[in-house]
């Protein structure tokens, strides 16, 4: 079932995670997202496509606050996580942004060991006092990122000395080490090679059992393989979200149509 912005519930979605109303983000004078209401479903991934500068990273870097940290950068509106106002004054950016977790498009290791790229986080966070947990989630982490067979016995080697879809890999197990509900990912396969890509790709088939999974993507096949639903921007406005399947084989808007065909974009 495909459905038009707003916020009803398509049948398939799963509980609501994240909860948008009214968003509207402002660089200065420039009205980059435009009232975009949007509901998230929980343990489930959802893409965001568009076309360059429509605005997708601007809207994903809402969720955990991100743009706090862009001088020139307003939000308004609400979004709401597990029904709480993540912009409410009481609410500590630091403490959302381990909730809501983040991975970028490079992969951006600390210049630190493997082992410690991955306890900076619980131990920032005060999350273990024995060094015996800490190992603990440095193993699961780094299971559960797929990557622990490959760097068990290298653990303190350099992070940034691994490869790139490893290093990838490594940002999302940092991610994954202080227990995140919500993993955002901003284009991560885009400086990856085909199998690196297909690497992270099922590890995002495998983590949402466990997260819900943002991904903006500029690779439609990309959106088509990992997500269950697809949000559609242009112009900063959310044209249209629905099952990923229906948005590429039945969309209701034009725009999407428009874009999915290759007419634009
Ligand atoms: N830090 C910033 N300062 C000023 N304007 C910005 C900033 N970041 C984004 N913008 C503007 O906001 C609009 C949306 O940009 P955004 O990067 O969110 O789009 P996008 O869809 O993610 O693009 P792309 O696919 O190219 O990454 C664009 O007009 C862009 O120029």
């Amino acid at each position: 079932m495909t459905q038009m912005p707003g916020t009803i519930k398509a049948a398939a979605m799963t509980d609501t995670k994240i909860s948008a109303r009214n968003v509207q983000v402002y660089y200065g004078d420039t009205h980059a997202i435009k009232d975009v209401n949007i509901e998230i479903g929980a343990r489930a991934v959802t893409a965001f496509i568009g076309p360059s500068g429509c605005g997708k990273s601007t809207f994903l870097r809402c969720l955990n606050r991100m743009n706090d940290t862009i001088d020139i950068c307003r939000v308004e509106g609400s979004i709401d996580l597990d029904g709480e106002d993540i912009y409410d004054s009481r609410v500590d950016p630091v403490q959302l942004r381990a909730k809501v977790g983040m991975v970028f498009q490079k992969p951006n290791p600390f210049p630190k060991s493997i082992y410690d790229n991955i306890a900076y986080g619980p131990r920032i966070h005060g999350l273990v006092r024995k060094k015996a947990d800490l190992d603990e989630i440095v193993a699961s982490s780094l299971q559960k990122a797929g990557l622990w067979n490959e760097v068990k016995d290298r653990l303190d080697g350099p992070g940034t000395g691994l490869s790139g879809g490893q290093q990838q890999r490594l940002c999302i197990a940092r991610a994954i080490a202080v227990s995140p509900e919500v993993i955002l990912m901003d284009e991560p396969c885009s400086a990856l090679d085909p199998i690196a890509t297909a690497k992270v790709e099922e590890l995002i088939d495998e983590l949402r059992e466990n997260f819900t999974i943002v991904i903006v993507t500029h690779s439609m096949q990309q959106a088509a393989r990992v997500s269950q639903r697809t949000a559609f921007f242009h112009m900063g406005n959310l044209v249209e979200i629905g099952d990923t399947q229906d948005i590429f084989t039945n969309p209701v808007d034009k725009r999407t149509q428009d874009y999915i065909t290759g007419r634009f974009g």
